[in-house]
């Protein structure tokens, strides 16, 4: 059997290898010529699948180690009869905790408590829904909007609410079709609707946010803030917008290795499904252990001062930032260099690798540790 795979794509080899002779190539060139012999096919979010790719090729199983699949034509797969799985929900936390590193830094510049915060989230699945809990955890009022979702469970509330938060972030697919398309879903109207300081954080899709009317709003609005993770031209990026942004990072907000691995696993759980083998590799034991696996802090340490420093430890957003400004900054081809930053992106493990020690009776910060998803151990 022959699987093709993106390069980027983590354990491939050691997942995949003993149920064929596996071929790695860059993601987004790939060609018809590079996948026509091809058995399955395993690829990331910049491989466009579609009847260009496919057409006449041997493929019978495409799996994208992705949350997102916009850049699968799945009715063509469908058509064509050629399986298909994405990986729902593999690097959900990682674009948690991301959000938070983002708030987090944003309420430090600006001297405001992060508790105080009003968060609007758009879209209540994987993503959303996690975000959701973890921030209630932490005592921030969160609402959502989802006209998909009905869950008692969940705080939803309409668009306009929702825009209407000190914070809003987007967690929504990209679509454009339907009753509500989500392509430019924050246009002009919507962002005169959010709050003149409000901070709006994309680490969904690019073109989500209509980035020229954005560029127009922040140069009328200084106190209007804005994180970016995915741009609507991406890989290439738009200077200007970058230069307005508060935060911007080249696409990484799912990027701990955690996420990354997850994803392989997925696909090669529904490849074995899909062939009727058995799963003979299990995923915790591949993943190695992170470098940084405790860290403690004085007796008595006062939680709102400790947990933003702590987020910083496990990840501090603002380091992708330096690294894409840096590199838009000297760049000749700012798409090579978007890219070359996502292949070469430092190892980042999520905070649920992280153990914090707390004293044994300590059971509020216990409590606001695990909340904010980092694993807890007691000082013996
Ligand atoms: N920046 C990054 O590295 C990453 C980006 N993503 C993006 O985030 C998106 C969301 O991820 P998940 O939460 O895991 O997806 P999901 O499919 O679990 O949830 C998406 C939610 O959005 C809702 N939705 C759809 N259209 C909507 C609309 N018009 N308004 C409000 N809600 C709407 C759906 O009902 C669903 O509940 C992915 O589709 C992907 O494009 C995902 C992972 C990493
Ligand atoms: O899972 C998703 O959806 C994502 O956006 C991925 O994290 C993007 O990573 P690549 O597939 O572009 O490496």
């Amino acid at each position: 059997m022959k699987i093709v795979a993106d390069e980027n794509m983590p354990i491939v080899e050691a997942l995949f290898g003993e149920l064929g002779v596996v071929t790695r190539v860059p993601g987004r060139l790939m060609t018809p010529e590079d996948v026509k012999d091809a058995d399955i096919l395993l690829v990331r979010s910049v491989t466009k699948v579609n009847q260009d790719l496919l057409a006449g090729s041997s493929v019978k199983y495409v799996g994208t180690a992705t949350i997102g699949t916009d850049h699968i034509d799945q009715t063509y797969l469908k058509d064509a009869n050629i399986g298909f799985s994405n990986a729902p929900g593999c690097n959900a936390q990682s674009v948690v905790d991301y959000v938070i590193s983002a708030l987090v830094c944003l309420c430090q510049d600006e001297e405001r408590l992060m508790k105080d915060l009003t968060v609007g989230v758009v879209g209540a699945g994987n993503v959303g829904s996690r975000l959701i809990q973890r921030l209630k955890k932490l005592g921030l009022k969160v609402i959502a909007y989802d006209p998909f979702v009905e869950n008692e469970d969940l705080p939803l509330a309409t668009l306009d609410e929702v825009l209407a938060c000190d914070v809003v972030s987007l967690h929504v697919p990209l679509t454009t079709e339907g009753e509500y398309p989500t392509l430019h879903l924050i246009d002009e109207p919507a962002l005169n609707a959010m709050q003149d300081s409000a901070i709006l954080i994309n680490s969904s899709r690019g073109p989500v946010v209509n980035n020229e009317s954005l560029k127009q709003h922040l140069k009328a609005r200084v106190n209007f803030k804005v994180v970016l993770d995915v741009w609507e031209t991406e890989p290439e990026v738009d200077r200007e917008l970058l230069d307005l942004v508060d935060l911007g990072t080249a696409h990484i907000a799912g990027y701990s290795l955690d996420g990354k691995y997850n994803g392989t696993f997925q696909i090669y759980e529904s490849v074995c499904k899909f062939l009727g083998l058995p799963m003979r590799k299990r995923l915790p034991q591949m993943l190695p252990e992170p470098d940084l696996v405790h860290v403690g802090f004085a007796s008595g340490a006062n939680f709102d001062e400790v947990f933003p420093r702590l987020v910083q430890v496990a990840y501090d957003i603002r380091r992708d930032d330096r690294l894409l400004r840096r590199a838009i900054a000297k760049s000749t081809k700012i798409s090579e260099s978007f890219d070359w930053l996502r292949k070469n992106y430092p190892e980042r493990r999520e905070f649920s690798s992280l153990s914090v020690k707390v004293r044994r009776n300590d059971v509020t910060t216990t409590a606001m540790y695990e909340a904010a998803g980092f694993k807890v151990k007691v000082k013996s």
